[in-house]
């Protein structure tokens, strides 16, 4: 069975509302089955840079090793429901290994450094951790190769971001291409991993599809293509983990409009 671990943590997004993202995660653990799920706790302090260029460090990386703790405790795949998309880190770190795809579905590229993030903010710097590069406590050692790393539905790139996507070559799908099951499994595939852990921040839809995102994009994926791309890639190869990220609603009531598209999702995951 699946389990879920909710991470409230908010101190990677530089949003100033990015305390909502406490009661996203709250909204979405209300809906989750109790016994398969655990609630961590994050920091109540923003947190220190600690003279670096990530803004909150020190919260960031006390939430790493507890999201870390928390999915070793057992084998069972768990979805990791955030917060913020910093939340990978734990998250990838906890399964890592030299099979492992990263399948990154997400309105951003989230491959900035330290020093090309425009804003500080850790979320935006997150995949490229998993890649091995930033700060120390907050970067996977070894990291993940990036050819074993595929976007999909990607339209806000910085450009560092786009240089690393040119230079390693790494597969991005269009939320159009998404309309196409298998664009998204043939990816994966021709990767050579034989695991995947499957990330999806909710900015990845189209606005039309959900309102409680902090970093909206137009011409977004239809939350359709997206639960049937997830489940194509399932039957081809066994998922090592996920996360689930970034619900910022404004409101309970309008939390409410979106834990519908949420909920589909999180079945396409668990
Ligand atoms: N997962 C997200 N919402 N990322 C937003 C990142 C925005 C911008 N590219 C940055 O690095 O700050």
């Amino acid at each position: 069975m699946t389990r879920f671990i909710v991470a409230p943590q908010w101190q990677g997004s530089s949003s100033s509302r990015a305390m909502q993202l406490i009661d996203g995660a709250e909204a979405i653990a209300g809906d989750l089955p109790r016994a398969a799920t655990t609630v961590l706790e994050a920091p109540p302090e923003a947190g220190d840079a600690q003279g670096t260029a990530v803004h909150r460090l020190t919260a960031l990386v006390r939430m790493r090793e507890r999201i870390e703790d928390a999915v070793r405790v057992s084998d069972e795949i768990a979805v990791v429901v955030g917060g913020d998309c910093g939340v990978a880190l734990g998250a990838v770190s906890a399964v890592a290994g030299d099979d492992l795809a990263v399948v990154w579905i997400d309105a951003h590229a989230d491959l900035n450094t330290p020093a090309s993030s425009p804003s500080g903010a850790f979320h935006g710097m997150v995949l490229r951790a998993l890649t091995g590069e930033g700060e120390e406590p907050l970067r996977l050692d070894p990291g993940i190769p990036p050819a074993r790393i595929v976007l999909a539905g990607t339209r806000s790139v910085d450009a560092e971001e786009q240089r690393f996507i040119d230079a390693h070559a790494i597969a991005v799908i269009t939320p159009g291409a998404l309309a196409d099951p298998d664009a998204l499994v043939d990816a994966v595939v021709a990767t050579g991993a034989s695991r995947v852990h499957v990330h999806v921040d909710l900015d990845v839809l189209d606005p039309a599809e959900i309102t409680g995102v902090s970093f909206a994009e137009p011409f977004g994926a239809r939350t359709a293509d997206v639960v049937a791309s997830i489940r194509r890639l399932r039957e081809r190869l066994p998922l090592a983990g996920a996360t689930l990220t970034e619900f910022s609603p404004s409101s309970p009531a309008a939390a409410v409009d979106d834990l519908g598209t949420i909920l589909r999702l999180i079945g396409a995951l668990a």
